[in-house]
């Protein structure tokens, strides 16, 4: 489309931070894809779109669109930002490139192979412990983060002692990733604590041998990276590999839960899990927002958008989006799932989401083979965040 064509782009007053709209999020996703295809948010200074089109347009040009100024409100370019940069998820292409590849060689499918035998075991000795107390279970703590906590921790190789610390620094970084309010400010304020926990944890001579760390850090021995900058990389595991899945498990057990036909239909068939965990991602996008910072003045819908601009893309409302999903608020197991945000797109797609999987389905797994009906055992508490969309409390009954 020719610049003449394009428009400025139109105001919104939405506040995708409050409590009200975390709390309700989807009429309000409907007033953002509806009023233009980007707005402005004059209250955060920036774009935001919530089309799937668009999102996907924006994740999947990081030239115009780049992650090097953060993937959050904050604009690097004009603040710094609360902690060293990561070198995956804040930067561009090449360093990018060359970073990733040490992860994503770290979490490739064999070590992937070898880590499931221990992933099943862990799962279902955690579902015998809930079922040994009666099934009744605080099912974000005792399932969601408690998995994560134990399998990719010990995968990364990392300190026995202190793990609660990665819930507490999973907060810092998603919730830093929003406006400086309160629960940005909630979440960074025991941030010296935790941070003396978690740099010193990602250090090559905390990590355990064989661990996913160490890969990382026989990167050091080829001369690709210094000391520092595999501390850093393994910081990454610590960052992204917490947070995200525990609140994933949260939402999959919150999903069973309101739809136990679609239980019934998994313990039917458990070669069902994978799409099943693809279905809750895609409903309830457990990572809501990303942010990227335009490199260029350049045009998004037929709107013009300024250079070293925020664009806020809504993972959440792309998943949503009645113009590519059908009945997009059902929560259908058997769906094609096929192209849905959850894990994000294009170079900077989760590249942990491989490694998230097989822990979810090592659980659901375990949970399918002993589970006959996943209850409510009283009213769920969802979690104020900037960032993630989880429970805070979730007291469900599993019934054997
Ligand atoms: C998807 C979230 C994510 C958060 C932090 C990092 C990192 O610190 O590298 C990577 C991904």
């Amino acid at each position: 489309m020719s610049v003449a064509t394009s428009t400025t782009a139109t105001e919104l007053d939405l506040d995708p931070f409050s409590a009200d709209y975390i709390l309700n999020p989807y009429p309000q996703h409907e007033r953002l894809r509806s009023k233009a295809p980007v707005v402005w948010l004059e209250r955060y200074k920036c774009y935001a779109t919530g089309r799937y089109e668009l999102v996907r347009a924006v994740l999947e040009d990081p030239v115009t669109f780049c992650s090097g100024a953060g993937v959050g409100l904050g604009n690097f370019n004009k603040e710094p930002p609360w902690r060293v940069p990561s070198m995956v998820l804040e930067t561009d292409p090449p360093n990018h490139t060359r970073n990733r590849a040490v992860i994503s060689r770290a979490l490739s499918p064999a070590t992937l192979r070898s880590l499931r035998d221990r992933f099943e075991r862990e799962a279902q000795a955690l579902v015998e412990r809930v079922l040994a107390v009666g099934g009744t279970t605080e099912a974000v703590k005792d399932l969601g983060e408690a998995f994560p906590l134990k399998v990719f921790a010990d995968a990364v190789g990392l300190r026995e002692d202190g793990r609660e610390n990665l819930i507490a620094y999973g907060n810092m970084v998603f919730n830093g990733m929003g406006p400086r309010n309160a629960l940005y400010e909630q979440a960074m304020a025991n941030a010296d604590a935790v941070n003396a926990w978690v740099w010193p944890a990602c250090q090559k001579e905390a990590l355990a041998p064989g661990g996913l760390g160490l890969k990382i850090f026989e990167a050091v021995d080829s001369g690709l990276f210094s000391e520092l900058e595999a501390a850093t990389l393994v910081r990454s595991f610590l960052s992204a590999g917490i947070d995200t899945t525990a609140n994933a498990i949260g939402l999959l057990l919150h999903c069973f839960a309101r739809f136990p036909e679609q239980w019934d239909l998994l313990v039917g068939d458990p070669s069902l899990s994978r799409g099943a965990f693809d279905e809750v991602l895609r409903l309830e996008s457990p990572f809501q927002t990303f942010f990227r910072t335009t490199t260029k003045d350049t045009e998004l819908g037929g709107v013009r958008l300024g250079v070293n601009e925020k664009i806020m893309v809504s993972l959440g409302s792309a998943n949503r989006d009645p113009n590519r999903w059908d009945a997009p608020e059902t929560f259908d197991i058997r769906r094609a799932t096929t192209g849905h945000v959850a894990f994000g797109a294009g170079i900077h797609g989760c590249v942990g989401q491989m490694m998230a999987r097989l822990e979810v389905e090592s659980l659901l797994r375990a949970l399918v083979s002993r589970v006959r009906r996943v209850e409510s055992a009283g009213e769920p508490r969802w979690m104020l965040h900037n960032t993630l969309r989880g429970l805070e409390s979730l007291p469900l009954r599993l019934i054997a």
